[in-house]
């Protein structure tokens, strides 16, 4: 298989994220993840935070420590993001995720993740995650961007039109599925353009 990676979508509000690093790569990080969950429970512990990083933090509220990581920073983490510059450290702090079955991300660092980040399109609540194995980052971002152009953003209307739909649904679980895929069939029909 050339992708046996599992997706998922995290709930960042609930569980606790560490970031360690505080340069370029922890700043992408950190716009990802706000871009992503605008409330999410992330901390950062870094020796140096550049002036960027800190005004980002500093606006947000988020928690931070302008010191070396200590193992005591992982109490309470759930999952941990690695930006710092030192291959060596982030070896390190890796282990000690592991060893607290704390789920890790190296930055830029295949072979020390636990997941990797994807690129991300995102139209109202419709969220598509784009993942090419870690063969090549930009290319997902290309990706990323043919999609953003072919989904129009009315797609968030007609999800939440469904969801209203939905909650007014009776039947067994079978029937309400067979409701939906009717009411829903035109969205997979390619238009007349397309054929
Ligand atoms: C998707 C995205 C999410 C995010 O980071 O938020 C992401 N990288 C992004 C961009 C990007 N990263 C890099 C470039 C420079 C061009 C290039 O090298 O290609 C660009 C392009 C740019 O910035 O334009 C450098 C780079 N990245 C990795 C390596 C190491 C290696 O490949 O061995 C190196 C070389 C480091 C070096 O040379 O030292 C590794 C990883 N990067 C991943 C994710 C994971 C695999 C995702 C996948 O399956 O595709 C993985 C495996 C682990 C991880 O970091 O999670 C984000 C898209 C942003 C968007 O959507 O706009
Ligand atoms: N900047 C890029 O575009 C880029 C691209 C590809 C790969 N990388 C790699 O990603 C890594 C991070 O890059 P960067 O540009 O963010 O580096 P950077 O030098 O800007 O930031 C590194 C951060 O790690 C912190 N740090 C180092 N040791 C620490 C420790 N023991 N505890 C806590 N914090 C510690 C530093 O204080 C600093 O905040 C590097 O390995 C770099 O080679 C960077």
């Amino acid at each position: 298989m050339s992708n046996p990676l599992f997706p998922v979508f995290l709930k960042l509000e609930s569980l606790r994220l560490l970031l360690v690093g505080g340069g370029n790569v922890a700043l992408e990080k950190l716009t990802a993840l706000y871009e992503n969950c605008p409330d999410p429970r992330v901390s950062v512990v870094a020796t140096r935070i550049n002036p960027q990083v800190k005004e980002f933090l500093l606006a947000r509220s988020i928690p931070f420590q302008e010191r070396s990581f200590r193992e005591s920073d992982l109490e309470n983490t759930r999952i941990a993001v690695i930006a710092v510059n030192d291959k060596a450290v982030s070896a390190e702090i890796k282990q000690y995720c592991a060893s607290r079955n704390i789920l890790t991300n190296v930055a830029d660092t295949p072979g020390l993740c636990d997941f990797y980040l994807g690129s991300v399109v995102r139209k109202g609540a419709l969220k598509i995650a784009i993942s090419t194995n870690g063969k090549s980052p930009t290319v997902a971002k290309r990706v990323k961007d043919i999609l953003n152009e072919s989904f129009p953003a009315e797609i968030d209307d007609v999800l939440n039109n469904i969801e209203r739909i939905r909650g007014t649904l009776s039947g067994d679980f079978t029937e309400k599925v067979k409701q939906l895929n009717e009411i829903t069939s035109i969205l997979g029909k390619k238009t007349d353009t397309e054929n």
